[in-house]
């Protein structure tokens, strides 16, 4: 399936309006969430693992112990598609607000 191109900054801003746990621009965008453990973290890794593979999109991830920052860009784009505002939707559906 071809992947969808990369937004403007205007579309970028658009989108992030209505994921306020977000942040970023066309380089990325950003999420951190601070989960209850470092093994509830990590099931939630996983959580969105299911989801990246269904997608055929994958965040980039780095856990510090309970602290959970994710970052979302399409790497084959060199920037932000819609497939990344897709996944922070569905992400923000599986953690903690
Ligand atoms: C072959 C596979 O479809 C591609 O490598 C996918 C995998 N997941 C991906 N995830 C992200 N974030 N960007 C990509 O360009 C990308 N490409």
């Amino acid at each position: 399936m071809p992947r969808p191109p990369r937004l403007s900054p205007d579309d970028v801003a658009a989108g992030l309006r209505s994921l306020p746990l977000w942040s970023g621009d066309t380089g990325g965008l950003h999420r951190t969430v601070q989960l209850a453990s470092f093994p509830a973290a990590v099931a939630a890794i996983v959580a969105i693992a299911d989801v990246a593979e269904e997608m055929d999109h994958h965040p980039d991830v780095d856990l510090r112990f309970r602290t959970l920052h994710l970052t979302l860009v399409s790497h084959s784009e060199q920037g932000v598609s819609a497939l990344d505002l897709e996944l922070a939707r569905r992400i923000d559906a599986l953690l903690p607000a």
